[in-house]
């Protein structure tokens, strides 16, 4: 890898400043799902903006996937309402949030192990409309901007997780999403993977996106998030400016 993605913009601290007054391309609104019993989310408020990168923190078990799960489809709320834009997708499943541009990683990273790199991420570009030669052009620039050209060709079974941890992140990409929910993106990535992807996210949201980063790395987070969301036992706990719920007492203890 190079010192910064293709086409790349140098990125320095985000600028903290507040958010309310952009429109919020991802709503949700008093979200609870129920596992074994359990409220494992329970009443959330989240609200996403294009062009901002925003962070779910939180404890072990506080519910951040389970969260992804309901914003992404994989699960269905219990209660409450998930608006995408204007779109009502509390129970749309997931092929549908995905051609209304929401894509998606996971903690426990999900490739095609059968297919190659370039492959895996076609998958992607085609679940978001991008097929035939558009979606050949996008796999080609997601490749670059991830520093897997090279490995285009070749299978993912068998490739270390730091490599498949981009692929994955490139199958998102690739659609272009308005939308981007990345699970834990920085494990099993090496320092120069992590700065690597930060820049990538970063540019992903300058470009216009709604990212939101669920992160147990509080410096990657301090350095790309302008908003967070902190939860704990399935509630959100505070919520504001990156640099307000890094100083927040509560937040502190939570770690
Ligand atoms: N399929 C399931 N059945 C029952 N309980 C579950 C299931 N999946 C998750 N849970 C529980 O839901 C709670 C929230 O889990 P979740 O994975 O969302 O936490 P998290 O905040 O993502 O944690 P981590 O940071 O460790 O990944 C936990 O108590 C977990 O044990």
């Amino acid at each position: 890898m190079g010192a910064q993605p293709a086409g790349g913009v140098v990125v320095t601290a985000a600028p903290a400043g507040p958010v309310l007054s952009a429109r919020s391309v991802l709503s949700v609104r008093s979200v609870t799902r129920r596992l074994g019993g359990v409220a494992v989310v329970n009443g959330v408020d989240l609200d996403l903006a294009p062009g901002q990168v925003t962070a779910l923190v939180g404890p072990n078990g506080a519910g951040k996937s389970v969260l992804l799960d309901c914003l992404s489809g994989v699960a269905r709320p219990d209660g409450g309402r998930i608006l995408l834009g204007a779109r009502d997708v509390t129970r749309a499943p997931c092929h549908r949030r995905a051609r209304l541009g929401l894509a998606r990683t996971f903690q426990q990273v999900a490739v095609f192990p059968g297919l190659t790199v370039a492959q895996n991420v076609l998958v992607g570009a085609e679940h978001h409309g991008a097929t035939g030669a558009v979606g050949r052009t996008r796999v080609a620039g997601v490749l670059r901007l991830l520093g897997l050209a090279e490995l285009a060709a070749h299978p993912v079974a068998g490739l270390p997780l730091g490599v498949l941890r981009l692929v994955e992140l490139g199958r998102a990409l690739a659609g272009g999403p308005r939308v981007l929910l990345v699970d834990e993106v920085s494990v099993g990535l090496d320092a120069a993977q992590v700065a690597w992807v930060a820049q990538v996210l970063a540019m992903t949201a300058e470009e216009g996106a709604a990212v939101l980063l669920v992160e147990h790395d509080l410096a990657l987070v301090a350095r790309l998030a302008h908003r967070a969301y902190v939860l704990d036992t399935g509630r959100v706990v505070t919520t504001g400016t990156i640099a307000e719920v890094l100083a927040d007492e509560r937040v502190r203890r939570l770690w």
